[in-house]
């Protein structure tokens, strides 16, 4: 496609005159001339406010040869290893053209709390919209500004601690899991693939009141053939889960184009678009149409009482426009669902390799929970009982630390500003980002910085969170400011109860990944981070 524009630019310039050729490039010097000098003069405004302009360290002017470097990186699961070089190479903080682009790079807390809180006003979400457009529409976290925080308002209320603290809707998905597991507990597993499904089935059970249940299916996802055939099948529910994850991808890759993002938007993609939406539509159909007879009937009360919590229902209680409620659920379903299955399998990756923590971890659940699910004398496992077990909680926020779910994310500049830090010989000076330019922030990166976790930040250590450190804007998982994450509890409880529950299960943890290179795992950073290679363990009970 974009050679077929190229084609067509190069034919339309040859068939010119040349009077027309030289005006056509005398305007177009003339507004690089205009773009420089109104460069100079905003630069030299914000130089009297003590700000700098960043130099651009891509290879060459325009930088390409960045775009191909970081592309490449992409597509072999290298991308933060070499975000990591190059922050390594030339700090904290730093520029690099890309496609032409100006970006800033950072991994300075204090610039990350400026983009995310105190110059909140100053950022947007840029081509993000766009890039989610087909599969997400209008929700709250593809939109900015009043679209934004209309959807916040809406959706807020929903995960009161009340709401998100009922973990009995989980146990059906953890007993498949478990079920799944104890089938082979001779052989090693992929236990990222299983999490994946874990959550699907947990989130869709939230949010629509009817899980997909894709723990029970035997087949994987490759062995669906064709998504319209599955769709026919029984109630279209793989179908949906096999859409989803498909067009999730696609969304990933328009995300990384940036501007570019329309380049990327195969018929397949729009298919399952349109699988993912009817899916949807029904169970937005089925809430109206109950809503409205238990209006009818004047028992609309006994509907929200007398039935267990289904994010929907109460959802139609707010608004009843159906593409809105459409919208927020696909965009919750987005937000929650890889996030909590990258955090549950790398939490076992760490575990398969550290047997001190899991003995320890294991004793504080059998201690508090003991062995099976209601065990005599023992705590029940609920969000107050998980909130309360200290080395649990040291264990998630460390596997955050290390492999936090969205491991970079960017914003854009709406008008011309400063960062705080950054610039000038000593990198003290705040940092001039002009309107339009991106500035990304790896978190993956600042939780690994040795002076701000200490000379072991890269060691998967729980015990450093009982040593009285508090990190405020160093420690950012789940983001931080007005849009901080909405489903933290939710995603916490979720992932806390299934630990539990599997080291209750089993008592016999082993690594069965292949020899990784240079020791490292292989990081898949899509929109979230997941091992590009699965985490292969066998969990079985001796
Ligand atoms: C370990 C699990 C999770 C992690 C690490 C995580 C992390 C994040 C992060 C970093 C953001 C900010 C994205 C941005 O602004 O660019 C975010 C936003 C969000 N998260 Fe989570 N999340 C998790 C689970 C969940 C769950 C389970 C739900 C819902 C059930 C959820 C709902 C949301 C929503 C609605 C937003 C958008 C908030 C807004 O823009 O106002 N998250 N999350």
């Amino acid at each position: 496609m974009a050679y077929y524009a190229l084609d067509q630019s190069i034919v339309v310039l040859k068939t010119m005159n040349k009077p027309v050729l030289i005006v056509l490039s005398a305007l177009f010097l003339c507004y690089l001339l205009i773009r420089r000098i109104n460069s100079i003069v905003v630069e030299r405004q914000f130089a009297k406010r003590g700000a700098v302009r960043l130099p651009s360290r891509s290879e060459d002017w325009l930088g390409i040869r960045q775009f191909f470097s970081l592309f490449r990186a992409l597509r072999n699961d290298k991308y933060l290893d070499v975000a990591q070089w190059y922050h390594n190479e030339y700090g904290t903080t730093f520029g690099a053209k890309v496609l032409g682009e100006m970006i800033t790079n950072t991994i300075d807390p204090e610039n990350i709390k400026a983009v995310l809180a105190t110059q909140f006003n100053d950022f947007d979400l840029g081509s993000r919209y766009e890039a989610f457009y087909p599969l997400l529409g209008d929700g709250i976290f593809t939109l900015d500004h009043q679209g934004w925080s209309r959807s916040r308002a809406l959706l807020r209320p929903q995960f009161s601690r009340q709401q998100v603290s009922d973990v009995s809707k989980l146990e059906p998905h953890v007993h498949n899991l478990i079920a799944c597991l104890s089938r082979t507990p001779t052989e090693s597993v992929d236990i990222q693939e299983l999490f994946y499904k874990l959550t699907m089935d947990s989130a869709t059970e939230f949010l629509f009141g009817e899980s997909v249940n894709s723990l029970k299916l035997t087949s994987t996802v490759e062995d669906i053939p064709e998504i319209n055939r599955t769709a026919a099948s029984s109630d279209g529910k793989q179908g949906f889960a096999y859409a989803f994850n498909y067009s999730q991808e696609v969304v990933s890759f328009r995300v990384l184009l940036q501007s570019w993002y329309w380049l990327m938007n195969p018929k397949k993609f729009r298919e399952s678009n349109a699988i993912v939406h009817r899916f949807v539509d029904d169970y937005v159909d089925k809430a109206l149409r109950h809503l409205r007879q238990s209006l009818e009937t004047k028992k609309d009360d006994e509907v929200v009482q007398s039935e267990r919590y289904v994010f929907l229902d109460a959802l139609v209680e707010e608004t009843q426009n159906p593409k809105i409620l459409r919208d927020q659920l696909l965009n919750i379903l987005l937000a929650g669902r890889d996030t909590t299955a990258g955090l549950l399998s790398w939490i076992f990756y760490l575990l398969a390799r550290h047997p001190r923590v899991f003995e320890k971890l294991r004793t504080e659940i059998i201690d508090t929970f003991g062995d099976s699910l209601n065990s005599p004398g023992k705590k029940p496992i609920n969000f107050e009982t998980l909130k309360h077990a200290t080395y649990l909680r040291h264990v998630l926020n460390e596997v955050l630390r290390l492999y936090p779910s969205v491991p970079q994310n960017f914003r854009v500049a709406n008008k011309d500003t400063t960062l705080p830090r950054g610039g000038g010989a000593d990198g003290m000076s705040p940092v001039l980002v002009r309107k339009g330019e991106k500035v990304f922030y790896t978190v993956w990166l600042m939780h690994r910085r040795r002076d701000l976790f200490g000379d072991d930040a890269e060691v998967f250590r729980p015990e450093r969170w009982a040593e009285g450190n508090t990190w405020m804007w160093e420690y950012l998982p789940f983001n931080g400011g007005p849009r901080i994450c909405l489903g933290q509890q939710y995603a916490l409880t979720e992932a806390g109860y299934t630990v539990v529950r599997l080291l209750q299960e089993f008592d016999t943890l082993e690594n069965r990944d292949l020899p990784e290179e240079d020791g490292v795992p292989s990081k898949r950073a899509l929109l979230t981070m997941s091992n590009a290679n699965g985490v292969h363990v066998r969990l079985y009970k001796k």
